[in-house]
């Protein structure tokens, strides 16, 4: 289903277990950072107020969505670490650069959960215009932050 028939945002209740002894590591992307600031305040906001503890989401920095990869590493193999959200956006631009960040962060992050077994979300917009990233980041189609958030929860429920 298209982003633009399911807001980003909306979730059900189900498989959302008590995640007050969690800890989380969130990863963002400082590339695009008007929309990776806002998928992350979405993103705390929600593990929040699904009873997650401030002293246990810890926040780190990359400067590109091709660092998160590396970065989610870094989080996974801490044990203390329950599950890693990157946040980033990869806009298209004139060239081929796009395709290829998109398809290694992807691939990368995937990689990074099977390897330390635990869930690593891909919080990663990859929007053709400024437009389509805004819409996803508080925007008319939610927040994809909120969705990374989510996913994690649930994921812990498994
Ligand atoms: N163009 C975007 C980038 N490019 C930077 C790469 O992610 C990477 O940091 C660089 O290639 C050095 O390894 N990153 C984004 O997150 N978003 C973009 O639109
Ligand atoms: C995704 C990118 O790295 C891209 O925004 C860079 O722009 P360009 O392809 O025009 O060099």
């Amino acid at each position: 289903m298209a982003t633009a028939l399911k807001s980003l945002s909306a979730h059900s209740s189900k498989n959302i277990q008590d995640i007050s002894a969690r800890k989380f590591a969130i990863v963002v992307s400082e590339w695009n950072e008007e929309v990776t600031e806002s998928l992350f305040s979405a993103a705390y906001q929600t593990l929040l107020q699904h009873g997650a503890k401030k002293e246990n989401i810890i926040r780190k920095n990359v400067p590109g969505s091709f660092e998160l990869t590396l970065a989610a590493q870094w989080c996974a193999q801490d044990e203390s670490i329950d599950a890693v959200l990157c946040l980033g956006c990869v806009i298209q631009g004139e060239t081929r650069h796009f395709d290829f960040i998109c398809d290694a962060v992807a691939h990368g992050i995937t990689n990074v959960g099977l390897k330390f077994n635990k869930p690593v979300i891909f919080g990663v917009l990859t929007p053709d215009t400024q437009q389509q990233a805004m819409d996803r980041a508080g925007g008319k189609h939610g927040n994809k932050g909120d969705e990374a958030a989510i996913t994690a929860v649930k994921m812990l429920g498994f």
